[in-house]
């Protein structure tokens, strides 16, 4: 069975870790490398893996899942790129870094496979897209996919439309919790005790994005049958639109494109 060694098991390997041991990919196939010992003794502990150096994750897995920081990746790369043998497969999953930064640093031939995942694969909700880089073949996406698929659900995209993925789907989560964040605080505004808040708002949340999956509805749909004439739900949104929600949400996600390819920028 594939080996699989995370490199750089921060919070988004420490999530690809467990959502393996949760689909039964056995621990003895799983290593870790970190940069803190006290970090390798924590995953140590807590999944019974391997904590190997870089350099041992190298020599041992047949795929190696780059997870550090995209600003330390080169550092990553200039330990270990050269010594990586061809036949092992690469995956980044870090933000905004082009397939091509690894491959400059890789041995000509060694396969690499860009993921941009989100944090919901811990509750395995994960939106996982898959893009081929460099010497990537139909098989050593399907790998990917075989790895991510437990996770939640999975897509292939072409590698220029990542950094687009990672403002939407990668940041995605964060963009939800905000705005839950803020609805419930709108709830201590209108007096209802915090708890109350929380969990109105968090049902809502989960009721509406389970809706939006299921239903098969387009979110116009939905919204328009919420929102009766001369109702509360159009007053609300009114506000919305006066406070240009919709103007800021698209200036964001561009802000979050933008800030991907700035990364990229700044790596080469
Ligand atoms: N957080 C998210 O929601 C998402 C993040 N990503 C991407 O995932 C990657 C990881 O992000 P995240 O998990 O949030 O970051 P973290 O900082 O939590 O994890 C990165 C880990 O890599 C370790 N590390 C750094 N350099 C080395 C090295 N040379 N050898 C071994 N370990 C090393 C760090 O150690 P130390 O603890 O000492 O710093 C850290 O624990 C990033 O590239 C990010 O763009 C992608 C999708 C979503
Ligand atoms: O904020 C970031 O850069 C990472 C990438 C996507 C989500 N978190």
């Amino acid at each position: 069975m594939t080996v699989v060694a995370v490199l750089g098991a921060g919070k988004i390997g420490e999530l690809v870790l467990s959502g393996l041991l949760r689909a039964g990919w056995p621990a003895s196939k799983l290593l870790v490398t970190t940069r803190r010992a006290a970090r390798g003794d924590e995953l140590r502990e807590r999944y019974g893996v391997r904590v190997v150096d870089n350099a041992a994750a190298v020599a041992e897995a047949d795929v190696l899942a780059i997870a550090v920081k995209p600003q330390d990746a080169g550092t990553l790369l200039a330990e270990i790129g050269a010594k990586i043998p061809a036949d092992k497969l690469i995956i980044s999953l870090c933000a905004g870094l082009p397939t091509g930064f690894f491959a400059a640093r890789l041995p000509e031939g060694t396969p690499v496979v860009r993921v941009m995942t989100n944090t919901p694969a811990l509750v395995d909700q994960a939106m996982t897209a898959i893009s081929a880089g460099p010497h990537a073949t139909g098989e050593h996406l399907a790998v990917a996919e075989e790895m991510f698929k437990p996770l939640g659900a999975t897509i292939r995209v072409p590698e220029s439309q990542q950094d687009a993925v990672t403002a939407l789907s990668g940041s995605g989560p964060a963009y939800f919790y905000l705005l839950v964040e803020a609805m419930i605080d709108a709830g201590i505004l209108l007096g209802l005790p915090r708890q109350v808040a929380h969990e109105l708002i968090v049902q809502t949340a989960i009721g509406s994005a389970v809706m939006l999956r299921d239903s098969g509805e387009h979110p116009v749909k939905l919204r328009e049958a919420v929102t009766s004439p001369a109702g509360t739900t159009i007053s609300a949104i009114r506000e919305l639109e006066n406070h240009g929600v919709r103007a800021a949400l698209l200036a964001a996600l561009e802000a979050a494109r933008d800030r991907a390819r700035e990364i990229a920028a700044q790596s080469t």
